[in-house]
């Protein structure tokens, strides 16, 4: 799915009005009829007075449409309008149309609306329209709704809030919503932790925008889920066999990080792998072949880290870096590596700090490379981004500089494609923010590299896609406090089976 700058945004609106044959006025209805609707779903037996705070434009004209609608549902609704010199057509529309039962009133400073313990309030005073920093009354509102123990409903955006850059003015007033709820394709600051406290929970709801419009539209966001068909893994042919799925290599481990290889392998194994070999150091060998008899094994012939890159020929793909220090012996193994490998590569951990420490390294990575950083690697490998849209920035410059896909992982993990392009995960929960989880999406990116019937950007969507699903399986069992990165290796077979074609 594409992710729509505003200015896109506005123009699908026109779109759509122009291919559906409808006024504005008529999509406006829809839009206030999804809110409505996700309104008696959420809070289906409120009975407090709900606040709806309406600006000048078409997001305060959605609030007004909204609490017309409300009220004949039957809740208890009360509107108070922004002043403001003028307002847009289908905000008058919806103006008139509000039953002269609703009480209407007009926010002014010093005397905002009391707002007690548990009350519901509609932040319908800017959407997509926000056209500089709020200020003056406007800004007083959204501190006095930031102070107020309310429970906030945003309507399409927080108000304050850009759909697609930073805020207008750092640190400047924006609404804190509990619930965000959008329309069409999600917004691109709804996946950045740095809005997480304003966006709340976010939804988006269908209204039926113009999709020729969407297919056309150029954007370098993407949102990747799981009925997507440019991801799924293609079912197992009759006479496949593990040559098809490909041998892959994982360089992996140090004295107290076994388990980094073990999890690693696990997963590739997991993933489909036809033939798995493991390079361990020479200390790691019982504990690798008693926890993974599917896997061969190779011993260093230093017993504590890696020092010395096997021999190529057999393989289809290579993982290096989990668990495996930054010793200058095992430096030079992965300066070999890159010098010399000829199938795919997947760089992951302390694989990724050698490069970051060892920038000249960086000239070396073959294109097509998969790079599997957290932010902190990958700040190592770049610089310390200002905010998150500047990391997106470093992002697309990174892969296309060095013509590699690099996933950046995160809750919405973000997979940079060399041609500039980024796709944001949709699976996932907070659960998998425990130790070892980076290592299961190595062996699981290893695995789909090795498959001879999958591209770079492919393989490394789908792992992405497939590891985050096996967690949500998983927490669905363990909790999320429960989950460990065991247990998500466990899930894959479970995870990449839903994903089959
Ligand atoms: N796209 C869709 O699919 C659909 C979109 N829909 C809805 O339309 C919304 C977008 O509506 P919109 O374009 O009218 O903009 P909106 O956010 O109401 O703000 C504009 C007004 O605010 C004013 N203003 C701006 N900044 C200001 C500031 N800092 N301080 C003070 N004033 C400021 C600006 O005035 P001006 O800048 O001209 O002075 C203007 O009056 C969108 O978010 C969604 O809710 C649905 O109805 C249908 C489907
Ligand atoms: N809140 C979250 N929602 C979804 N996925 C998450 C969340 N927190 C962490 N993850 C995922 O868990 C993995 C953690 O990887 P990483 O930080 O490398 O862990 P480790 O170094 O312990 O193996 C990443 O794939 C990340 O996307
Ligand atoms: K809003």
């Amino acid at each position: 799915m594409k992710i729509l700058t505003a200015a896109q945004t506005h123009q699908l609106d026109q779109a759509t009005v122009q291919a559906q044959g409808i006024t504005s006025a008529e999509l406006m209805e829809r839009a206030a009829q999804a809110l409505a609707e996700w309104f008696y779903g959420t809070f289906p037996n409120e009975t407090s007075e709900i606040l709806v705070l309406c600006g000048p434009g078409n997001n305060g004209g959605d609030g007004l449409a909204l609490a017309r609608l409300l009220h004949r549902a039957g809740y208890a609704v009360r509107v108070a309008l922004l002043p403001a010199e003028k307002q847009s057509a289908d905000w008058q529309h919806n103006r008139q149309r509000l039953p002269a039962a609703v009480p209407v009133a007009a926010l002014a400073a010093g005397a905002l609306p009391p707002l007690g313990p548990g009350a519901v309030v509609v932040d319908a005073l800017f959407g997509t329209g926000l056209a500089r920093p709020l200020a003056g009354l406007a800004a007083a509102v959204v501190a006095h709704l930031n102070a107020a123990p309310a429970r906030v409903v945003a309507v399409d955006l927080p108000s304050g809030l850009l759909a697609d850059a930073p805020q207008p003015a750092p640190g400047g007033p924006v609404v804190r919503a509990a619930h965000t709820v959008s329309f069409g394709p999600p917004k691109l600051a709804f996946l950045l932790p740095q809005n997480a406290e304003f966006v709340g929970e976010w939804h988006v709801e269908d209204i039926g925008l113009d999709q020729n419009f969407i297919d056309q539209a150029d954007t370098p966001w993407h949102f990747t889920q799981l009925a997507d068909a440019d991801v799924a893994l293609p079912r197992r042919g009759k006479f496949g066999y593990k040559n098809t799925f490909g041998h892959a290599l994982l360089l992996a481990g140090s004295r107290g990080k076994m388990g980094a290889a073990v999890l690693g392998a696990g997963a590739c194994l997991r993933g489909g792998v036809g033939l798995l070999t493991a390079h361990v150091p020479g200390g790691g060998y019982d504990i690798f072949q008693t926890t993974r008899p599917e896997a061969m094994c190779l011993t260093d012939a230093q017993a504590d880290f890696i020092s010395e890159l096997p021999d190529l020929g057999p393989y289809q793909a290579v993982g290096i870096g989990p668990g495996l220090g930054q010793q200058a012996a095992t430096r030079a193994v992965l300066e070999l590596l890159l010098r010399t490998a000829t199938v795919p590569l997947v760089i992951d951990a302390d694989a990724l700090n050698l490069l970051g420490a060892h920038r000249e390294l960086l000239a070396l990575l073959p294109e097509n490379t998969v790079l599997t950083p957290h932010i902190g690697e990958f700040t190592r490998l770049t610089e310390k981004a200002r905010d998150d849209y500047h990391r997106l920035d470093l992002l697309r410059a990174f892969t296309q500089k060095y013509r590699c896909v690099v996933v950046l992982k995160g809750a919405y993990t973000a997979v940079g494609a060399p041609d500039g392009q980024v796709y944001f995960n949709s699976t996932g929960n907070p659960g998998m923010g425990t130790g070892g989880s980076g290592d299961v999406l190595t062996g699981l990116v290893l695995a789909l590299r090795a498959d001879q019937r999958l591209g770079p950007l492919h393989a490394a969507r789908l792992a992405v896609l497939a590891h985050g699903h096996a967690g949500d399986l998983a927490a669905a069992e363990t909790g999320e406090a429960g989950l460990t990165a065991g247990d998500l290796v466990q899930h894959i077979g479970p995870a990449l089976r839903n994903l089959t074609v």
